[in-house]
C-alpha cells in the first residue's frame, strides 16, 4: 500500500508496555504544511511524536514518512529516510559531552557521508544563521537556556530537512525567544520549504504559526482544523485549551 501524504498514520496503536497510550489514529500531513499537535499534560502527544521519528515501534498500524512505512524497512533505507528529517527534542537534548559545535555537527556525522569539513561548514554557517556562532567552542552548560534552544534548532536543521519535528519549541523562553523561535520555525516553511510538525502547549505558537491544529484526547484523535475553525468547536476537550488560553488583547482593545 502506498502513502501520498509526507507524513502517514495509519491505524496507528502506540505507548508502552502496559497499554497502547493512544490509539486509532490516522493523520495525513502534506508538504509545506505547518501542523501544531495539542491536548492536555499526559495526552500522548510526546508519545506520538516519539512514533513519527523512528523512536517508538507502534503496537499496531504503520508510520509513513515520505512514503515509506517506516518500521517495515530495512535499518539502512530507514537511515536514509531519517536523514530528510530534522528534531528539536524537548528540553533541547543537547550531548553535554559535545561542544555546541560538535552537537550541530552530529546529525551530518550521523546520517551523511559528507567529508567533515564540510559538515563543520554547514554547522557553523546554522550557528550564525540562528545568531549563535560566537557559542560554537562552548559546551552545552555554559549557555542559557533561549540560547541552547537556537544551538537544538541549528541542529534540528543543520541538514535542511524536508520534513521537521519540534517538541515544546518555545517551552521556558521568554516571549521575545518564543517569537524569534516562532519566526525561525515560518521562515524554514517559507524559504526552505520545510514541512513543521510541532507539539506545543503555548496557544499563542498555535494560533499565530500553525496551519492545522490536532487535537489529542481520550487516546485519540478529537479534532483537527485550522485553529481560527478550533477556536469556535463545541468539543469540550478542545474548548479546554482553547478557553484555558484566549486571544491576548491587543493594548487598547476591549
Ligand atoms: N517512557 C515511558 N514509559 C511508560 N509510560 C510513559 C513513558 N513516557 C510517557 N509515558 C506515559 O504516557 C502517557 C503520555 O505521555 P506523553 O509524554 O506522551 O504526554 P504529553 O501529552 O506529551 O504530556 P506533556 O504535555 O505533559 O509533555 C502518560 O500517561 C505518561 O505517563
Amino acid at each position: 500500500m502506498t502513502a501520498s501524504g509526507l507524513v502517514e498514520l495509519r491505524e496507528l496503536a502506540v505507548g508502552y508496555a502496559e497499554a497502547p497510550v493512544l490509539t486509532g489514529i490516522d493523520l495525513r500531513i502534506d508538504a509545506g504544511e505547518i501542523v501544531s499537535i495539542i491536548g492536555a499534560s499526559g495526552s500522548g502527544k510526546s508519545t506520538l511524536l516519539r512514533a513519527m521519528v523512528g523512536l517508538l515501534e507502534p503496537a499496531a498500524g504503520a508510520v509513513y514518512l515520505f512514503g515509506q512505512d517506516l518500521y517495515a524497512t530495512r535499518p539502512r533505507s530507514r537511515g536514509r529516510v531519517l536523514s530528510r528529517v530534522g528534531v528539536l527534542f524537548q528540553n533541547d537534548a543537547l550531548f553535554s559531552s559535545m561542544s555546541v559545535l560538535d552537537n550541530v555537527m552530529f546529525p551530518g556525522r550521523k546520517l551523511t557521508d559528507l567529508p567533515d569539513d564540510v559538515i563543520h561548514e554547514l554547522a557553523l554557517i546554522e550557528l550564525a544563521r540562528l545568531g549563535v556562532d560566537e557559542l560554537a567552542e562552548r559546551m552545552p552548560q555554559a549557555i542559557s537556556g533561549g540560547q541552547a534552544k537556537r544551538v537544538a534548532l541549528a541542529r534540528a536543521n543543520v541538514l535542511a530537512p524536508e520534513l521537521i519535528f519540534c517538541d515544546e519549541p518555545t517551552a521556558s523562553l521568554d516571549p521575545i525567544n518564543a517569537e524569534v523561535l516562532g519566526r525561525e520555525l515560518t521562515r524554514l516553511r517559507d524559504a526552505q520549504g520545510s514541512t513543521v510538525v510541532l507539539v506545543t502547549h503555548d496557544m499563542q505558537v498555535v494560533r499565530s504559526l500553525s496551519d492545522r491544529t490536532v487535537v489529542i484526547a481520550a487516546g485519540g484523535i478529537c479534532a483537527a482544523g485550522a485553529p481560527a475553525m478550533l477556536e469556535g468547536s463545541d468539543n469540550p476537550h478542545v474548548q479546554a485549551l482553547f478557553r484555558l488560553d484566549p486571544v491576548r488583547q491587543a493594548p487598547g482593545g476591549e
